[in-house]
């Protein structure tokens, strides 16, 4: 039987955690006294008591959760944005490379990725890795997200706004919290021009990489971008690759389409003649995005199947 303590459990992620593990005959749950969750002192004695502890906190209350940790046998899966580029903590995106999934198991410290960032890791690292992309490419990143993504904070001010705005674009300084990480892992030598916007719907996401492949050396078709992802991800369980598509529109690009899973939807958009691609990711900001993902890792870290408690995919619906 595994303890596990989620510090932050009534905030947004904590709580789509909660209700995955809740139902779980190998593990029990550690819970915190409402009138006590903020209390340093008790969070301590139970972030000391869990085999894993998991973060769900803003950045400041994250890191004195881990300041907090004696028990050298306590492992943590931090969901906040505070150790993502941090030594000595592993980047909890399991699909980012093969065999990443065999070293957050174990690691004794996984930082859960940001929901942005995971679309554009998950499309851009294989082709740099491929030498498609070169490392210097200028990216640009841009895509929209129900607004979950903002927290509990941001659900309050949208189911009581009296107007919700449908389409509200942000990150206007071109400086968001998630460009360190995505430079990082996306194994990239310039940040990407990163540029998010919330809709008036809570949950899912739906983010955009355009690819300039005229500008690039050598001849890259669109097969070969597809190749390449299909190759990547094939057999995998949560990230999957649509057909390579020339059509004007498709249908089930719906950013909440994959509410409620753990998957993850690339779709490739490729005109040949203009040497230009659109690739467009899609998944659920709680799922994958967050409290799905900190599952799985918990799941590979626990030496559970890491499906457990999880959806998978659905294949996708380009065409
Ligand atoms: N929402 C999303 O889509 C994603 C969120 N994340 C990250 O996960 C983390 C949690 O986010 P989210 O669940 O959305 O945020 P929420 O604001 O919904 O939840 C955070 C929870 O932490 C509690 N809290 C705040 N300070 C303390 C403290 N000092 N001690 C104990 N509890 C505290 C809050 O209580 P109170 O509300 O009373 O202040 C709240 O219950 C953040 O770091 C966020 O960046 C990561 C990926 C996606
Ligand atoms: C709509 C919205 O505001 N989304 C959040 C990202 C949510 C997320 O990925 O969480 P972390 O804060 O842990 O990185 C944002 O852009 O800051």
């Amino acid at each position: 039987m595994h303890k596990i303590f989620i510090d932050g459990e009534a905030g947004t992620t904590g709580l789509q955690i909660r209700e995955r593990l809740s139902s779980r005959s190998d593990i029990t749950l550690l819970t915190i006294d409402a009138s006590e969750r903020k209390n340093p002192a008790a969070r301590a004695r139970l972030l000391n008591e869990a085999d894993v502890a998991i973060l769900c906190l803003p950045d400041d209350a994250a890191r004195e959760s881990v300041s907090m940790i004696e028990n050298p046998d306590t492992r943590v899966i931090d969901a906040s944005t505070a150790h993502r580029v941090s030594d000595g903590w592993e980047y909890g995106f399991a699909e980012m490379a093969p065999g990443h999934g065999e070293t957050i198991a174990a690691s004794k410290r996984v930082a859960n990725p940001g929901c942005w960032p995971q679309g554009l890791i998950a499309c851009v690292r294989p082709l740099v890795e491929a030498s498609l992309l070169p490392a210097d490419f200028p990216l640009t990143y841009n895509g929209i997200s129900g607004y979950s993504g903002g927290g509990r904070q941001m659900i309050e001010d949208y189911e009581n706004a009296s107007d919700q705005v449908p389409f509200i674009p942000y990150g206007l300084r071109l400086n968001h919290k998630h460009l360190p990480e995505m430079k990082a892992y996306a194994k990239l030598e310039h940040d990407p021009l990163f540029q998010p916007s919330v809709g008036n719907f809570a949950q899912g996401m739906l983010t955009f990489i355009p690819l300039q492949l005229w500008n690039l050396p050598g001849h890259v078709a669109s097969t070969d971008v597809h190749a390449v992802l299909q190759d990547r991800y094939a057999g995998e369980t949560f990230v999957s690759v649509g057909p390579l598509s020339t059509a004007d529109k498709v249908a089930g690009l719906d950013p909440r389409s994959l509410n409620g899973t753990n998957s993850m939807q690339i779709h490739v958009f490729g005109n040949d003649m203009r040497e230009q691609v659109l690739l467009a990711v899609l998944y659920d900001n709680l799922g994958k995005g967050a409290s799905g993902a900190a599952v799985q890792n918990l799941n590979l870290m626990i030496g559970a199947d890491p499906a457990t408690g999880l959806i998978g995919h659905r294949q996708s619906a380009a065409a």
